[in-house]
């Protein structure tokens, strides 16, 4: 029988202080292809000047912006330079014709775009505006100087951040390891996808929305496996799990029946069973084997995401140096029930005017969750709430 009732912030407790080693907080070196969406282990400091050359931020010409002063001005061009062109020099009385990009020529100090000249006979142009000096001209270390942060720690690597990473020519880079899970579906009523569907038999759905779930929130998907009810095979599939893993996830076999593979593998081994009072989610069950975490979620496929969600999540993120998961409160636009004594997280959908709760509340019906894009969570001591009433929902 299950042992213990414990409150779901008990069981946070319990499941946080089981994943500590999750935190060990090692890191690794990607090369910047595989670096999105990946976190920072370290910061990264600007090797060179960027730009690195003064160059032009124009198609036009370089000129002493003194020369022009009188525009408009006629003067001789002394040749082209184009982007990716070595150090020149411009001669005096002479504008040279440049690319954006293409290093300022020395004893230059602005660029006249292109459309305020005008062709003047062969290799003459005249210049019909003045400009300062400096316009158009990009300099060197104005965008970050060698030796400046230009990603700090922490960051979690989108886009933007491998381009700045790219520009200073970044190979590969510090960022922090993946927690490694392995995902176990128990259940002889499974089949995998692409056979046959007989009488009694479900496809797995679990074991895919784990992996997709943890690989979400920034672990590596190890081992997917499905176990029969079998304890022997069970014990085998754990054996080969935990010797790649840092954490395993089973779904399936922890609640009263007469075939519950998880619990009575692990109960007799140290594991610990308990109800928590939530819904759905109440049973769940933790154990180390061979050194290596196990959280036992139960197999209503519902019940098992939201376990995740909840028990999970936090110390995957953590791991993986991921931002914390944030909660928004927002009003409901109906009123709900629920149970007295258990936290309810409800299937739900936000827009602009607030959260929706779905009204079916079977753990089985994964399709429905399908459309869900929040939960709603509705604290225990709660049994009604009213349309306009706020509550915390996170995002699915
Ligand atoms: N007498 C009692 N019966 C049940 C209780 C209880 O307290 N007393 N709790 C119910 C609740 S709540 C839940 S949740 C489930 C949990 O049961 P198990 O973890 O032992 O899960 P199973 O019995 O193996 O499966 C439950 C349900 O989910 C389906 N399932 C399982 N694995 C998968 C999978 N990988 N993909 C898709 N669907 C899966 C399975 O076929 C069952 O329909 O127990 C209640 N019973
Ligand atoms: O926990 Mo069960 O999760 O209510 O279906």
């Amino acid at each position: 029988m299950t042992s213990a009732r414990r409150s779901v912030e008990e069981h946070e407790r319990h499941v946080a202080s089981l994943l500590h080693t999750l935190r060990a907080g090692s890191t690794a070196q990607v090369s910047l292809s595989h670096a999105l969406h990946r976190t920072l282990a370290e910061t990264v400091v600007s090797p060179l000047d960027l730009p690195s050359f003064r160059n032009s931020q124009m198609d036009g010409y370089a000129v002493r912006a003194t020369e022009i002063a009188d525009a408009p001005v006629t003067l001789p061009v002394q040749g082209v330079v184009a982007a990716g062109d070595g150090e020149t020099r411009l001669e005096p009385g002479h504008v040279l014709k440049i690319m954006t990009g293409a290093p300022i020529p020395e004893g230059a100090d602005a660029v006249v775009p292109v459309e305020h000249t005008r062709e003047a006979g062969p290799g003459r142009v005249t210049v019909e505006q003045g400009v300062f000096a400096g316009t158009y001209v990009r300099e060197a270390g104005s965008d970050v100087r060698a030796g400046d942060m230009l990603v700090p720690a922490g960051t979690v690597l989108g886009a933007r951040h491998i381009a700045a990473l790219a520009a200073v020519g970044a190979i590969s880079v510090p960022v922090r390891a993946r927690p490694r899970v392995a995902v176990i579906s128990t259940g002889s009523e499974l089949v995998p996808a692409g056979d046959a569907l007989a009488p009694g038999k479900i496809f797995n759905s679990n074991g895919p929305a784990l992996a997709a779930s943890a690989q979400a929130n920034g672990a590596d998907i190890v081992v997917i496996d499905h176990c029969h009810d079998d304890p022997d095979e069970f014990v085998t599939m754990l054996g080969h799990a935990v010797e790649v893993a840092d954490v395993v996830f089973t779904s399936g076999g922890v609640s009263q029946g007469d075939f519950e593979v998880v619990k009575d593998t692990l109960q007799p081994l140290g594991g610990e069973f308990v109800s928590v009072a939530m819904q759905p989610g109440g049973p769940q069950g933790t154990a180390v084997y061979g050194g290596v975490p196990i959280l036992t979620f139960p197999g209503n496929p519902v019940s098992a995401l939201v376990s995740f969600e909840v028990f999970a999540r936090p110390s995957l993120r953590e791991a993986a140096g991921l931002p914390p998961v944030t909660r928004k409160t927002v009003p409901l636009t109906t009123g709900v029930t629920s149970v007295a004594g258990k936290r309810q997280f409800l299937r739900g959908r936000l827009d602009e005017n607030g959260v929706t709760p779905f009204h079916g509340h079977g753990s089985h019906l994964v399709a429905g969750l399908a459309a869900a894009d929040v939960l709603l969570d509705i604290p225990a001591d709660t049994t009604s709430l009213e349309a306009g009433e706020l509550v915390k929902v996170v995002t699915l």
